[in-house]
């Protein structure tokens, strides 16, 4: 797996402005990493992604304890609130934990939040070793959790599978260090560059698997946003169309809320859905939504970054921007966006008004092109999916 940069310094105005992480020199690597700690990370990641979707503003955390080379104990964190994974790994272990090596992802805390520390715990419970993923960016860990345990005694080795550990909790890093949630912007269009036709037909352009994985994308973000077009054309669920998995919050923006009283959006059975809008507009259809069981709530200026900040507040990492091309370009100019996934289907509609993915950003030449880094290309079905990360260079 690439090298994932995604750490960035703490403080930093820009939401774009993505630097690379140096470990501080006392969380950094000790020792090295075998085939087997590699395996034992694996299986915490694999752990910490059964609660896909819950933990906000939480990271996803898996743990284990092995003793003599087999495991006896599993965790991982459910949801906020909850213990942490170390200690249902731990409770999992109970005396078999004392002289064991403890596996997680992410640093162990070292403070009292919802939660006791789980750098005591594991001190408790006796262990020997504790080989950590990543350090925590969380000031209020950020090495402190690696420094109490080597306080104790206790022998740790920092950076095993880093690259994935940073990229599953991405939408936490950046919650941590920016304050506002991190921002996918997802969109499906043919090879010719469009994501619909001359009258705004767009179903489908891309083909199961590929609508697969953008469930599966759902299932691990917070909240999906759409304006009042794509709800106007496009009808969606939004929803990640899977039972026992998670369902993201589907938000509109909306000014005039101009928009049908039919959609999808409004059955609120399947998942929750939230309206943003301007202060005053259309009292009556706030009121029918909010007959429908949909929340609505104005705010004072209907910017992204008015929204995601409303977002933060509400405790999301990860948000998937599913928008029209306008609102696309007002989300990346506005910094909404960090991370894109374009999929392209190999098609060709032509239409010289057929919508693009991302409207006007108000560029004449091409040097001013926005830049992506850390790039991967799949095949997903018949498409391609492409993915990067918007560089600092971008701001
Ligand atoms: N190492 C580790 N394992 C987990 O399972 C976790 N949830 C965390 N989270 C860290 O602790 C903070 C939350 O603490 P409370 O749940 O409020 O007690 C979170 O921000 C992470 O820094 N870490
Ligand atoms: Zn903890």
């Amino acid at each position: 797996m690439d090298k994932f940069p995604v750490v960035a310094q703490a403080g930093a105005s820009q939401p774009n402005n993505i630097q690379q992480h140096e470990p501080s020199t006392q969380a950094s690597a000790q020792g090295v990493a075998s085939d087997f700690d590699v395996r034992m990370m694996q299986r915490c990641l694999e752990l910490a992604r059964r609660a896909l979707g819950r933990t906000s503003p939480n990271p996803l955390v898996g743990s284990v304890v092995v003793q003599d080379g087999e495991i006896v104990g599993e965790g991982f964190h459910p949801r906020a609130g909850e213990p942490h994974a170390e200690v249902f790994a731990l409770r999992a272990a109970g005396e078999r934990a004392r002289g064991a090596t403890v596996y997680v992802n992410l640093e162990p805390c070292n403070h009292y939040g919802r939660t006791p520390p789980c750098s005591e715990g594991l001190i408790a419970a006796g262990v020997a070793k504790v080989v950590v993923g990543m350090v925590d960016p969380n000031p209020l860990v950020a090495g402190g959790g690696i420094a109490r345990l080597r306080a104790a005694g206790v022998e740790v080795l920092v950076g095993v599978e880093t690259a994935a550990c940073e990229q599953l909790n991405e939408g936490f890093v950046h919650r941590i260090l920016y304050k506002r949630p991190f921002g996918i912007l997802k969109y499906a269009m043919t090879l010719d560059g469009k994501i619909a036709t001359n009258s705004g037909h767009s179903a489908w352009v891309t083909n199961p698997s590929a609508r697969g994985e953008v469930h599966q994308l759902r299932a691990g973000c917070d909240a999906v946003i759409v304006g009042g077009n794509t709800v106007r054309l496009d009808n969606p669920y939004l929803t990640s169309h899977q039972e026992g998995v998670n369902n993201p919050l589907r938000v509109v923006m909306s000014r005039q809320l101009d928009l049908p009283t039919d959609a999808r959006l409004w059955d609120t059975a399947q998942a929750p859905t939230l309206v943003l809008t301007q202060v005053g507009a259309n009292p009556e259809f706030q009121k029918f939504l909010q007959q429908k069981g949909v929340e609505v709530m104005e705010l004072p200026s209907l910017t992204p970054d008015a929204v995601m900040s409303h977002l933060y507040d509400r405790g999301f990492c990860s948000v998937l921007w599913e928008c029209g091309g306008t609102l696309a370009a007002s989300a990346i100019a506005g910094g909404a966006v960090q991370k894109i996934l374009a999929f392209i289907a190999p098609k060709i509609i032509g239409g010289s008004h057929a919508p693009t993915p991302v409207g006007d950003l108000g560029f004449d030449t091409m040097t001013q092109a926005l830049l992506l880094e850390r790039v991967r290309w799949r095949v997903v079905g018949s498409d391609c999916l492409v993915e990067g990360y918007l560089t600092a260079k971008n701001q």
